[in-house]
């Protein structure tokens, strides 16, 4: 066990906490790959507030995303996107988990490397697919053979991801212990 990833679960939070020193941490990943669900828990931990770019969105635009795709088109959806989270990326003291194609957009992505911190939550295909075929909220998906869609957005988008500061794997184990990886791999690449 390196340094940084002694002593209390508190301590490593604390810790943690004065190296960002107020950046945002910015999650970015495929749909299902648990940024929302382990961003909240983030934030708990380092006691930041957590916003989530889908559900802003959907908030300003008074519309689900299937609504915004089917009314507006992509296009629009992605223009929208990207100005939320440059207004979201001006606060201090942030978690924000972004939509699965935010940091795949060039704009968002100069955006998010220059503001924040950027944390790529990485799961396998297996991982992936089980988890978004409990839930019809993702337009991109709703294709005649999804688990191919997600294959062919797979191999678009990982190196693409890949950019992130970090790459933390999002595995099958309880989210919390997942928010603790992404803790560590966080005091790992800050470390003075
Ligand atoms: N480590 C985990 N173990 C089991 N289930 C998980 C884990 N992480 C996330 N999940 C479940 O997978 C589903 C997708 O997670 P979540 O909504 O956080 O993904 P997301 O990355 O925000 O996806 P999207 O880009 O579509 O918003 C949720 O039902 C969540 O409870
Ligand atoms: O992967 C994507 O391109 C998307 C993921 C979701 O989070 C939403 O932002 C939207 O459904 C698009
Ligand atoms: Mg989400």
């Amino acid at each position: 066990m390196n340094k940084s990833q002694g002593g209390s679960r508190q301590g490593r939070a604390r810790a943690l906490a004065a190296r960002l020193n107020g950046r945002p941490v910015v999650l970015v990943g495929m749909m299902g790959a648990g940024k929302t669900t382990v961003g909240r828990r983030l934030a708990s931990r380092l006691g930041r507030q957590f916003i989530d770019s889908d559900e802003e969105i959907e908030r300003a635009a008074q519309m689900t995303i299937p609504e915004i795709f089917e009314q507006r088109g992509e296009a629009e959806f992605r223009a929208g996107e990207m100005r939320v989270i440059a207004r979201l990326l001006k606060e201090n003291d942030l978690v924000l988990a972004t939509g699965g194609g935010a940091f795949v957009n060039p704009e968002t992505r100069a955006l998010v490397r220059a503001g924040a911190v950027s944390v790529w939550l990485k799961a396998d295909i297996d991982i992936l697919f089980e988890r978004v075929s409990r839930r019809s909220n993702r337009p991109l998906l709703k294709t005649a053979d999804p688990r191919a869609t997600l294959e062919k957005l797979i191999a678009e988008r990982y190196p693409i991801y890949a950019q992130a500061d970090v790459t933390v794997i999002s595995r099958d184990v309880p989210q919390d212990n997942v928010a603790g990886d992404v803790v560590a791999a966080l005091l790992d690449h800050l470390k003075t």
